[in-house]
């Protein structure tokens, strides 16, 4: 997942941009990027590390102008040097930065394409450089020298013809304007938002509602799937449908772990889904263990709490903060390689023990995906004194791949692959674990009839892609090319130095 910004003020931007990256940060922590226009030119500032270690004072005096754009990366494809660190810049036609969130899952042909018909030059393994080109081919082909705004949605609508899987982005050119848009399937999540100044209104566009509320704008909604949303250099905002046949079927995963609760993505609150899926959760558990002898419900910080504390509300059962989470260290999930995701669950959670000993206590997580954190975490409710672990997953078993921007490229990764539940159970050491249904997942979130969304992209619970491009093939090459031990490998053989192309640092 990456988080995703763009903004046309009417004054200096940079700070802003800087502080939307922050609150996304949560959505990647392995690079970051910002680039700014002012009447003459581009300033970029990107490379590896978390927003505030990337953005000195220094570089934040060299990114003026009144409109740019942002990006927080973890990364799908390629790796995590500096020189795929977004937003990619492509000089022709008129200059143009974007930033993406997602995956393209024909990547692998529109590279080729883009040589060969398009005769563009790609410099790097990532997907979001191709995006870039695609557009900017599309754009060329209208061939003019000053373009408006139909040029854009005509240029959008090309890229929705060529590319498959999922894409939300933000792209600028220098004197003209900022524009954001989704694919067909609105897979990865993007609102924009407007605020009043003195001076006239100003227009954001971000992945998530979050970013919009902690720097003062208002949400005016999402972008639609297939929309294109483009804000002009003076202020004024102009949208359009780009795509045939938008089909809404976002990424239910962002509702179980991605967003912050305090989002609203295609008008469902983050917060109200986790607080259904413990509700959900509770009746499941009472219905298939009416006996239960369960004593306290304990969640996994951080993102399980809101599930956790609902579950336990609804199962009748006190809740209690067992694990204390050590601030300074990030989201474990979404860090490169497994041998460092498995150090930092140790590092980042620590069990007091009071709240265990001789208790049988549930401990409640978001989601098992690989099972390093639900591995860890019951042999430390053990070791507390915990008389039996119970653990109750707010989602079901992870089985498949993710395609579309988060980084489940293996199948045979993921714990619960291959395996029962009572398999999983085993593997994990619980004396008893508890999964959401997926119909109680995907009523939790959709808000039972009420919601705008008829149908979730669920591929990671049930191997079923909306895109429906994604075959057997290509799994197999994903697992291949980017698995834990490829990308190992990768890694050792590689000189870390970056020869950078773009990079202004
Ligand atoms: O089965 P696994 O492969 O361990 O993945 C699942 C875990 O990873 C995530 O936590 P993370 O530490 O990334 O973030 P959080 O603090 O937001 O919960 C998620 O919330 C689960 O706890
Ligand atoms: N997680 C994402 O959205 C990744 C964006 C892009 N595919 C990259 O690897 O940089
Ligand atoms: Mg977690």
């Amino acid at each position: 997942m990456c988080g995703i910004v763009g903004i046309v003020g009417k004054s200096p931007i940079n700070q802003i941009l800087y502080d939307a990256l922050l609150v996304l940060q949560h959505r990647g922590q392995d690079a970051a990027g910002i680039v700014t226009s002012d009447s003459k030119k581009l300033h970029m500032r990107k490379d590896t590390g978390l927003a505030r270690d990337v953005f000195r004072t220094r570089h934040m005096l060299r990114l003026r102008g009144n409109m740019g754009i942002g990006h927080v990366r973890y990364p799908t494809a390629g790796g995590s040097c500096s020189s795929e660190a977004q937003p990619f810049y492509v000089n022709s036609p008129y200059g143009i930065v974007l930033a993406h969130n997602g995956n393209l899952t024909n990547a692998e042909e529109l590279k080729r394409d883009v040589f060969v018909d398009d005769l563009r030059h790609i410099n790097t393994e990532s997907d979001s450089e191709i995006l870039l080109n695609v557009f900017a081919h599309e754009l060329q082909l209208q061939n003019k020298l000053r373009i408006d705004e139909q040029d854009i949605f005509r240029a959008v609508e090309g890229v929705h013809r060529r590319c498959r899987g999922g894409y939300a982005a933000v792209a600028m050119i220098p004197g003209f304007g900022v524009f954001g848009f989704r694919d067909p399937h609105g897979i990865r999540p993007v609102v924009y938002g407007k605020r009043e100044t003195e001076a006239g209104e100003e227009y954001i566009i971000a992945s998530e509602s979050v970013a919009l509320d902690t720097i003062g704008f208002e949400l005016i909604g999402d972008v639609a799937p297939g929309e294109c949303v483009f804000i002009d250099r003076e202020g004024h905002l102009h949208t359009k449908q780009c795509a045939p046949q938008p089909v809404l079927s976002p990424c239910i995963f962002e509702f179980v772990y991605f967003a912050r609760p305090d989002s609203i993505i295609d008008n469902i609150s983050v917060h109200k889904a986790r607080s259904r899926m413990g509700k959900k959760l509770a009746a499941k558990i009472k219905r298939v263990w009416p006996g239960h002898d369960i004593d306290v419900v304990i969640p996994v910080p951080d993102t399980s709490r809101t599930a956790a504390l609902q579950l336990a509300n609804h199962l009748g059962v006190p809740y209690a903060e067992g694990f204390i989470k050590n601030r300074y260290i990030g989201r474990t999930f979404i860090m490169p390689g497994q041998q460092v995701r498995k150090k930092s669950v140790r590092q980042k959670l620590n069990a007091i023990d009071l709240e265990f000993r001789r208790k049988n206590v549930l401990l409640v997580d978001d989601s098992i995906v690989r099972g390093t954190t639900s591995q860890q975490i019951i042999q430390m409710a053990r070791d507390a004194g915990a008389r039996r672990v119970y653990f109750a997953s707010a989602a079901p078993p992870v089985r498949y791949p993710n395609v579309y921007g988060i980084d489940m490229p293996s199948a045979s990764e993921l714990i619960a692959h291959a395996r029962s539940e009572a398999e999983i159970e085993r593997e994990l050491g619980a004396d008893r674990l508890f999964f959401q249904d997926l119909d109680d997942l995907i009523d939790a979130v959709q808000k039972r009839g009420k919601s705008l969304v008829d149908r979730f992209d669920t591929s990671v619970f049930d191997g079923i892609y909306v895109t429906g491009d994604v075959t057997p093939d290509y799994l197999e090459e994903l697992e291949r090319a980017r698995s834990d031990g490829a990308k190992q490998e990768r890694r050792s053989g590689q000189d870390e130095t970056v020869i950078e192309l773009y990079n202004t640092a």
